[in-house]
């Protein structure tokens, strides 16, 4: 099994392009499938979870050419409704599937998706909106058959504004017979990646980013060139590490207004953040201040997939802070190991009270969850002497070239594999 090597202390230093944001390329790549004619989507990341994705593309008749960081998708000659369950375990964004199919071809066969165990992750909320929609919906063995002759447009309440199940109702709406109007929709700017894309083939979106987002039907999509936004969640632990090694980094190729809650807590720390256009520069130099609080949200509040990489950070604090995990019941599964590296944090139920130290010390660890692996990357880069990481497979689910990225930024970082280094 492969590992990541990481001899800490090294402050990162230097500029770096931030890759295109997985969770809105996958949505984008599932969407594809309800075009006649080919799309081309740039700046799509090389990632396991994408791999998986164009897999099931092509699974269900699917031209996929995949040129570097350029995909072009052509979906005219979709022929399948099933999506095997080995493709669908290997991911959480499978689900993805279940709307764009379903509009398209009135059948969809699917079982339930993997991804990061990081609580229980229903998928309720995606089937009640699609049974809204005039779906009928049968769960049988494992699998989840969704059947609609014709999807009419209709009000759908969520009660609370999941990201997957927002996109996955988008979709499906915009071959619905009128007017669907989706309530307590998600806001994050993934949803807005998606409208985008589904809007520049042809598609009705309006509201996206908003609460309440109206989708008028249509019926037929065309192909379309397509750019994803850059990823928000890499830009975030980037600037994190950068300021656990006490570094100086510019980050090009981002959306500093995607991340405001974390730059205003990362300023709260203590180290200077300045956001360009679409840079951001950081620099840090002492150990981080505490924060007295944080607290994961629905976007535009702070975002729970940055919550272990801050929690990381936060162990090396001049004081105690309070971290809490609203949104996943089982996200706190990076902390054994953060203790294992000197870490002192205790937790009570979905708050954790971080007792910062002024150092960390390398350990062999391993993640648990993508992020949590990106937690472990983060202390491993600003502890002492030699870490050792393994279940390395998650963090390649949502890092593209982990160790070149922090290379170049002067971090000692290298993948061992069995029977050599590299
Ligand atoms: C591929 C992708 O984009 N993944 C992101 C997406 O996951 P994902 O789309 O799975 O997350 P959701 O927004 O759906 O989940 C939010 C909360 O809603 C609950 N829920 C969700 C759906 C449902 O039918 N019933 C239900 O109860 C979940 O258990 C969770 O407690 O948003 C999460 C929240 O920002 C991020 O952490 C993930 O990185
Ligand atoms: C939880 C995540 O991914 P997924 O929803 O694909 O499991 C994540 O990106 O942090």
């Amino acid at each position: 099994m492969e590992r990541i090597a990481i001899e800490g202390g090294h402050r990162l230093q230097g500029s770096v392009r931030v890759h295109g944001a997985k969770n809105a390329a996958l949505p984008i790549l599932a969407a594809s499938v309800m075009a006649h004619g080919e799309s081309i989507i740039e700046d799509v990341p090389d990632l396991q979870d994408i791999r998986v994705m164009v897999a099931i593309l092509r699974h269900l008749g699917c031209n996929v050419h995949h040129d570097g960081s350029r995909l072009r998708v052509d979906a005219s000659g979709l022929s399948g409704t099933e999506v095997p369950e080995y493709l669908m375990r290997q991911m959480r964004s499978s689900i993805f599937l279940m709307g764009p199919i379903l509009a398209r071809s009135g059948q969809v066969r699917i079982s339930l998706p993997g991804g990061c165990t990081i609580g229980s992750r229903p998928i309720d909320l995606h089937l009640r909106g699609l049974q809204a929609l005039g779906a009928r919906i049968e769960e049988k063995h494992g699998y989840i058959l969704c059947t609609a002759n014709r999807l009419r447009g209709t009000n759908i309440y969520l009660d609370l504004p999941s990201v997957g199940a927002t996109e996955n109702l988008i979709m499906a709406a915009v071959f619905a017979d009128g007017v669907t109007t989706l309530h307590n929709a998600a806001r994050e700017p993934e949803i807005v990646d998606l409208a985008n894309y589904l809007n520049a083939m042809g598609a009705k979106v309006h509201g996206a980013g908003e609460a309440k987002v109206v989708i008028e039907g249509v019926h037929r999509l065309r192909g379309t060139n397509y750019t994803v936004i850059p990823d928000r969640i890499v830009t975030g632990t980037l600037l994190l590490a950068a300021a656990a090694t006490r570094g100086e980094v510019e980050l090009t190729n981002v959306q500093p207004d995607h991340l405001g809650a974390v730059i205003s807590k990362l300023q709260e720390s203590g180290v200077d953040v300045r956001a360009g256009q679409n840079t951001i520069y950081l620099r840090a130099d002492g150990r981080p201040q505490r924060i007295e609080r944080i607290n994961t949200a629905y976007y535009p509040g702070f975002p729970t997939d940055l919550q272990s990489p801050f929690m990381a950070y936060l162990s090396l604090a001049n004081g105690t802070s309070v971290v809490t995990e609203s949104i996943f019941e089982g996200r706190f599964q990076h902390v054994s190991e953060l203790a294992r590296m000197g870490a002192k944090i205790k937790v009570d139920m979905r708050t954790a009270f971080i007792e910062g130290v002024p150092e960390l010390t390398g350990a062999h660890v391993e993640a648990t969850d993508l992020r949590a692996g990106a937690a472990l990357i983060l202390a491993g880069l600003a502890a002492n002497g030699r870490t050792s990481i393994g279940n390395v497979h998650h963090i390649d689910r949502g890092y593209e070239k982990v160790e070149e990225v922090f290379g170049s930024l002067g971090a000692k970082i290298w993948r061992e594999r069995p029977g050599g280094i590299s």
